[in-house]
């Protein structure tokens, strides 16, 4: 990483990232690097980083430069690279409103899931087009100490276990992935979603997210889960010819997602900058690369 790095903060309903704008691509950003940036005692903190690359100069968002001037090189809290962050996505939205790249309205943002359109409102929401839902076959049963529950899977560009409870307190603390069975139904790892309901078509979920650990939010996490709720409800929007909106409520707020029958979802929630500055030099050269 060069000296002078500039960085923001900012979150969507509490999952917060370090937002790195690199417009050519020239910053060294190793899984460690990403991971001294989140660190929350030694670091800036955050459950990731969302790295604000030009299409056309990140070979992995070349091809969708035509369609997107920026890509989200999405990162999880221990470096890892994820598909997709629907969070992060609004997140990024916001960014390049603030950065003057674009007005509020209409933009397309590319992802390694694919282009993603967003609308920047007026009130502050940004909604996301999230794309369809996978919903792969299998059994999964998903455990924390005596208790276990089975699980839907849910594909959102990454993939999302999903699990209805009796109470969110018998997730436990979620500092470490739960365990499932079978344990090779996810070889690249999941993120887990533990469900109560509500009131009708309401529900809150608790979450731990792959390479980030429990996080207060997961955009695509929410729109799993009102995926798994609809066919649950015998609401699957398919099947009846009818949009299907949940709210779902996450610790650090609220995230309105809506399926149509054609099976694209949409996500709308708030996205805000908290603060910006440039990263200590010094802390810099002693930090893992
Ligand atoms: N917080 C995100 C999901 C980030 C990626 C996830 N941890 C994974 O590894 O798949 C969201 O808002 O969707």
């Amino acid at each position: 990483m060069s000296t002078r790095t500039a960085f923001l903060k900012g979150h969507g309903t509490e999952n917060d990232f370090v937002i790195l704008p690199d417009p050519e691509n020239a910053l060294d950003l190793s899984p460690a690097a990403v991971a001294a940036l989140c660190d929350r005692r030694a670091g800036i903190g955050g459950d990731g980083v969302l790295h604000v690359v030009r299409s056309a100069a990140h070979p992995e968002a070349r091809s969708m430069a035509a369609e997107a001037e920026w890509f989200m090189d999405y990162r999880n809290g221990d470096g890892s690279v994820a598909e997709m962050c629907g969070n992060g996505v609004r997140v990024f939205a916001r960014y390049l409103q603030h950065a003057g790249h674009v007005a509020e309205g209409d933009l397309a943002i590319a992802t390694r899931g694919g282009v993603k359109h967003v609308h920047l409102a007026k009130d502050g929401d940004v909604t996301v087009g999230m794309g369809r839902a996978r919903l792969p076959e299998g059994e999964v049963t998903v455990r924390v100490g005596e208790r276990s529950w089975p699980a839907r899977n849910v594909n959102m560009g990454n993939p999302h276990a999903v699990a209805f409870v009796e109470d969110l307190a018998h997730a436990s603390d979620l500092y470490t992935p739960p365990p499932f069975a079978p344990a090779a139904a996810y070889p690249d790892g999941v993120n887990v979603e533990f469900v109560v309901d509500r009131g009708p078509r309401h529900v809150a979920m608790r979450v731990h997210e792959r390479g980030s650990g429990e996080t207060r939010s997961c955009g695509t996490g929410a729109c799993a889960v009102a995926v798994a709720a609809a066919r649950r409800d015998g609401a699957d929007p398919a099947a009846t010819g009818t949009p299907a909106t949940y709210t779902v409520d996450v610790l650090g707020g609220t995230l309105v997602i809506t399926e149509r029958p054609d099976g694209e979802i949409e996500m709308t929630g708030p996205a805000v900058i908290v603060a910006e500055g440039t990263l200590d030099p010094e802390w810099l050269e002693t930090a893992p690369r």
